[in-house]
């Protein structure tokens, strides 16, 4: 297909307008066929991007520069008209300044390179749920990771022709090709040059400089989370930072089950766990994003808008998660800052095999003893879904999955238990938006650090946070709904010494018993200050030979605990305004009161 044979107005002046303002040596329309992604991967491969791997089969190591190792935060913006439209959460410019940067840094910025335009679907081509995406970009590597990811294919040019409506995504990597200048493996602008803007009003995305997942994949976070959310909020929906899973218990009884936990805190290991009670099995739908629209019989149900997982590499092994190690196996998959053995193999720090030399992501020599860590903490697999073996039959039912639970939960040390059911849904509202993680490698700095993080939407949600509570508060009041109930989990309390205290990963199971158990009201639960907890007694803990000071830690509630993280409630919620539902402090006063 040829720029020409785009019949389309709106997409071929937009894409004119682009080609005119960044001066492509060519473009080029992506079909998503194998042909022309062998060839983008056989181009890298030559120009020193990708290193075809030995194994896994068809799979590729690409290192990125490393400054560009994850999504930038702090150089990321809601380009609404109005500035109290992106919030206090966000970071925000007047749109007609963002584009008149954008006339500047983009000028002449493909300039020896080629533009490649990327028709996409989030979710299944002909769900009443999916969206259709165009993204520019002068990025190979964009092009075969957005392969994976996101359904591509020249049939949307036709669709889009016919007049479906689409989100428009410009991405470049910001560095033109000098004449004989030859190029670098990973091209990217400085910091100070790197731009991830949303345009919320138009459904827009433009994004400069940086080449990493979140910030360059434009299906994934920007669209997907950022605009989707606006068009959620507008039209009735939701898009959310959640894992969907199907739980089946011994007696063959289904439930779907959504969870939003932050980035890298376990959502991609929920969503293909091999459940270590017997007779239960866990499939995967999707591992990050969720659309759920209301069904006529008053049911959320869900789909992945994505078609393939964007996983952290560092950790995943045939012990914590061995259908992510089956899927990545099964090939056709592309790595990101990992190591490779001198046989031509990927490795990350805790993967299966322990070589003792190899060459680590920023290209030095590595021994075990060297100190360095091989992988990057934020390195990457992208692989196709339909290659994981406990991919669930319904994963691509253009109607979504009926969903019975939402699981929210973070990494803490202290305080939050292992499970606890909200009371209501305007409990779990406010259980979400009081949502906080310690931080991890997913973004750019502050590690480490303890941070309120709503829904795990903190950097996702691409309007004004208060609006966003309203709006689930406003999902629980539609009428006629059947409503899923809502838990908050963590697997990530320790002990003084450090330990963690819940095994997690496929013991993580015996939590989703109790709550499979608790939506068919098979279980009892105890009635606290802090909501529904489950009674250690009748809660599966066979075989796990816990001490009982944890035992007590996880099923129980840390008073003094609670009461010393209202004060930092009530700052966060400060600084939400008069966009704050009068719905959350209340459930916070509540709260208080209850604990006396
Ligand atoms: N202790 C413990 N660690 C876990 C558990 N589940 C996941 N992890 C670790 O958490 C890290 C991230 O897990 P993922 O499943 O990749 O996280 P994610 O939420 O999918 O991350 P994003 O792709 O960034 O959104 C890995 O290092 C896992 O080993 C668990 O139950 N217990
Ligand atoms: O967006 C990315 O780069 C990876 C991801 O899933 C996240 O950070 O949540
Ligand atoms: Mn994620």
């Amino acid at each position: 297909m040829q720029m020409t044979d785009i019949k389309n107005v709106e997409l071929k002046s937009w894409l004119q307008k682009w080609v005119d303002l960044t001066t492509p040596d060519a473009v080029v329309i992506c079909d998503g066929s194998q042909k022309q992604n062998d060839e983008l991967c056989n181009q890298m491969v030559k120009s020193g991007t990708f290193i075809k791997l030995n194994n896994p089969p068809n799979s590729y190591l690409c290192r990125s520069d490393p400054d560009d190792v994850a999504r930038v935060e702090e150089r990321t913006y809601i380009c609404s008209e109005k500035q109290e439209d992106a919030g206090p959460t966000n970071h925000w410019r007047a749109p007609a300044d963002m584009r008149a940067e954008f006339d500047v840094l983009f000028k002449g910025c493909m300039k020896g390179r080629t533009l490649y335009v990327i028709p996409f679907s989030m979710g299944p081509v002909e769900s009443p749920i999916a969206k259709f995406g165009v993204e520019l970009t002068d990025s190979a590597y964009v092009v075969v990771n957005m392969s994976i990811m996101t359904r591509v294919s020249d049939t949307i040019i036709g669709k889009i022709d016919a007049g479906a409506p689409f989100v428009k995504c410009v991405h470049s990597v910001g560095m033109p090709l000098e004449d004989a200048k030859a190029d670098l493996p990973w091209p990217s602008a400085p910091m100070e040059k790197k731009y991830i803007t949303h345009f919320p009003e138009t459904r827009e995305i433009i994004s400069f400089g940086s080449g990493y997942g979140g910030n360059a994949l434009l299906g994934k976070k920007c669209f997907a989370l950022r605009i989707a959310s606006v068009q959620a909020h507008d039209e009735g929906w939701m898009a959310e930072h959640m894992l969907i899973l199907k739980l089946t218990n011994p007696a063959g009884k289904v439930k779907f089950v959504g969870a939003a936990f932050p980035s890298a805190c376990g959502k991609t290991n929920l969503a293909m766990m091999e459940p270590t009670i017997p007779g239960w099995k866990v499939e995967t739908i999707g591992d990050d994003i969720a659309w759920m629209k209301f069904g006529e019989d008053g049911q959320l149900y869900a789909i992945n808008p994505e078609a393939g997982f964007f996983g952290v590499a560092p950790g995943t092994s045939m012990h914590s998660n061995p259908n992510a190690m089956r899927t990545i196996n099964a090939g056709n998959s592309i790595f990101t800052n990992c190591a490779i053995t001198l046989d031509g193999k990927v490795w990350w720090e805790d993967h299966d095999d322990s070589p003792s030399e190899l060459v680590d992501w920023v290209r030095r020599p590595w021994t075990p003893a060297c100190g360095r860590k091989g992988a990057h903490p934020n390195a990457r697999f992208t692989s196709p879904a339909r290659q994981c073996p406990v991919i669930a039959s319904e994963w691509e039912d253009p109607k979504g999955v009926p969903i019975s639970a939402f699981l929210f939960g973070g990494r803490r040390k202290t305080v939050v238990p292992l499970v606890n059911e909200a009371k209501s849904w305007e409990h779990g509202v406010f259980m979400g938006a009081t949502m906080a993680s310690e931080m991890t490698a997913a973004a750019r700095g502050g590690a480490g650090q303890l941070r309120f993080d709503p829904f795990a939407m903190l950097p996702f949600c691409g309007y004004h946070m208060g609006d966003y509570f309203k709006h689930w508060l406003n999902i629980g009041n539609k009428p006629g709904a059947k409503l899923p109930k809502i838990f908050y989990v963590n697997w990530f309390r320790r002990g003084a010494d450090g330990h963690f205290m819940w095994p997690g990963f496929g013991d993580n199971s015996r939590v989703l018993e109790w709550i499979f158990n608790r939506c068919d009201n098979a279980v009892s639960a105890k009635e606290t200050a802090i909501g529904l907890l489950p009674d250690p007694k009748t809660f599966d803990l066979k075989g796990l030979n816990m001490p009982q000071a944890d035992i007590d830690e996880l099923f129980g509630v840390d008073v003094e605990g609670w009461k010393a993280v209202l004060p930092q409630m009530e700052e966060h919620f400060a600084k939400f305004g008069d966009r704050l539902p009068a719905e959350l402090p209340k459930q916070l006063n509540e709260l208080k009161k209850r604990l006396g």
